[in-house]
């Protein structure tokens, strides 16, 4: 693949494209792809989604390449906890897939399209049963709801899961979730309001969440998000965008040198896809996550590369970012 002068400039000398197939359909994907980047820090991930423009994947290179380039900050902690993250499915697919990780918390997609709120309901059910109750329930409706939705749905779903830990990202707009946070009791955290925003740091001075979710590669890159964390003075979620070990691996990085990390992060992903780019995958044990960079295993790289013309799509994608980055 043709590497960008402004990237070979930077110390980058291989690019990688992968495609990996998911276990089971989320955001509307069915395989999830990108690039590996070397350089003199190691390998690095880019795999902005492809209903993402070049202007806002232009961020996702910025985070990739200064983690190909650059060492990551120093490490707080040796692993990082993890949720299991369970999406729109039927109950007995939750119930199953609650136990995966050994993780203590669970973080439960709702509010998809032509999903109904009793499913919904009946979903959160399934994982309670499954995990017990100590464990803690978080959903995330991905700006789904009306505010007038989100005051009805909550306490139903609520009631459901016995007890919600937090609620991400309920609605779209800041004055939304801020009525919301102010009507319920529920904990509110903000994702697309952080890492789709111009401002990031608009949600937090609005007092519209009460947590923020930070995802590395959107945001930028490891340290812009500790920046960030450190100027919002919110409790901060470290969450993945559903990366390969590699990318995966980041976000770890990211968790583990917050100064404060009182949730469990969304980082619990690999097992979504049905291999990984690491060997062994990054798959969560006892509902936790080692720290440490993670390169590529040759023989994976190989079994997932891209075929010919996903390749090429990747290779005009890294060129019009590059030139905007
Ligand atoms: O946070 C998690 O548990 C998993 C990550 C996740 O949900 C996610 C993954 C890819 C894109 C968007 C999201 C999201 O949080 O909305
Ligand atoms: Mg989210």
């Amino acid at each position: 693949m043709h590497i960008p002068s402004v990237l070979r400039e930077r110390g980058i000398d291989r690019v990688a494209a992968f495609s990996i197939p998911m276990t089971t359909r989320f955001r509307r994907i069915t395989e999830r792809d990108g690039l590996l980047l070397h350089g003199p820090a190691g390998w690095a991930e880019f795999s902005p989604f492809w209903d993402y423009g070049t202007a806002e994947s232009a961020a996702w290179l910025r985070a990739a390449l200064a983690d190909a380039t650059a060492a990551r900050p120093a490490p707080l902690r040796e692993e990082v906890e993890v949720n299991v993250t369970i999406p729109v499915v039927p109950p007995v697919l939750a119930h199953r897939l609650a136990a995966v990780g050994g993780a203590r918390t669970a973080k439960v997609k709702v509010a998809d399209p032509g999903v109904s709120l009793a499913e919904d309901a009946a979903r959160l059910e399934a994982v309670r049963d499954a995990m017990g109750p100590a464990a803690r329930l978080r959903i995330d409706a991905n700006a789904a709801w009306t505010r007038e939705e989100a005051l009805a749905a909550l306490p139903v779903l609520d009631r459901a899961a016995g007890g919600l830990e937090y609620a991400e990202q309920p609605c779209a707009e800041l004055e939304d979730l801020a009525a919301v946070r102010r009507a319920l009791e529920i904990p509110i955290a903000a994702d697309e309001s952080v890492r789709r925003a111009e401002d990031p740091l608009r949600v937090a001075r609005a007092e519209a969440a009460d947590l923020l979710v930070m995802k590395v590669q959107p945001l930028g890159g490891v340290q812009r998000c500790l920046d960030l964390a450190e100027q919002a003075g919110l409790p901060v979620v470290v969450s993945s965008a559903l990366e390969s070990g590699v990318g995966l691996s980041a976000g770890i990085a990211l968790a583990a040198a917050l100064p404060e990390l009182p949730y469990a992060c969304g980082l619990g992903t690999a097992t979504l896809l049905t291999g990984d780019l690491v060997e062994p995958p990054l798959y969560a044990s006892g509902g936790m996550l080692p720290v440490g960079r993670r390169d590529p295993a040759p023989e994976l790289l190989e079994r997932h590369a891209a075929g010919v013309e996903l390749t090429a799509r990747w290779e005009e994608r890294l060129a019009a970012c590059a030139a905007q980055s």
